[in-house]
């Protein structure tokens, strides 16, 4: 059974424009020195955490309701979204991670834990797999 999803991300800017682009930006400010690895995983965390407010107390939201919210709701949730994903891309070249390859290969190791034949329909954790 495949799933439709009409929604499709952009092909540019891709995570190496994006790492490039935040290089910049640390670069032209003198940021480097606080762009640490643990300053950044710290600073990423709190941007999870405005992201999680704007779910906070809403109960259950499907994503046709999200994808109905106002555009103003719409974006703040992008912007929350961003800055997690820059943080990321930021602790992930400072630690000297290719992100793309390592998150390529664990999709492939996800789908060796978890394949379709026992996982199909199923939320279990694979160390339930018999
Ligand atoms: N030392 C810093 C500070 C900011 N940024 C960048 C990465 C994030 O995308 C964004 C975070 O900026 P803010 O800390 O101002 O956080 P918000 O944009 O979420 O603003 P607010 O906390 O007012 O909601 O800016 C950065 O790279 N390094």
């Amino acid at each position: 059974m495949s799933i439709t999803n009409d929604n499709k991300f952009s092909d540019s800017p891709n995570l190496e424009d994006l790492r490039n682009s935040m290089q910049n930006f640390a670069d032209e400010r003198d940021w480097e020195q606080y762009h640490t690895p643990r300053n950044l995983m710290l600073a990423m965390v709190g941007e999870v955490g405005e992201l999680s407010e704007i779910f906070q107390w809403t109960g259950e939201v499907t994503s046709e309701q999200v994808k109905n919210w106002d555009e103003k709701k719409r974006q703040h949730l992008g912007e929350e979204m961003s800055d997690v994903l820059l943080y990321l891309i930021r602790l992930a070249d400072k630690c000297g991670i290719d992100l793309p390859a390592a998150a390529s290969r664990k999709i492939i190791k996800n789908g060796e834990k978890y394949p379709a034949t026992k996982a199909f329909g199923k939320s279990d954790k694979y160390t339930s797999y018999e």
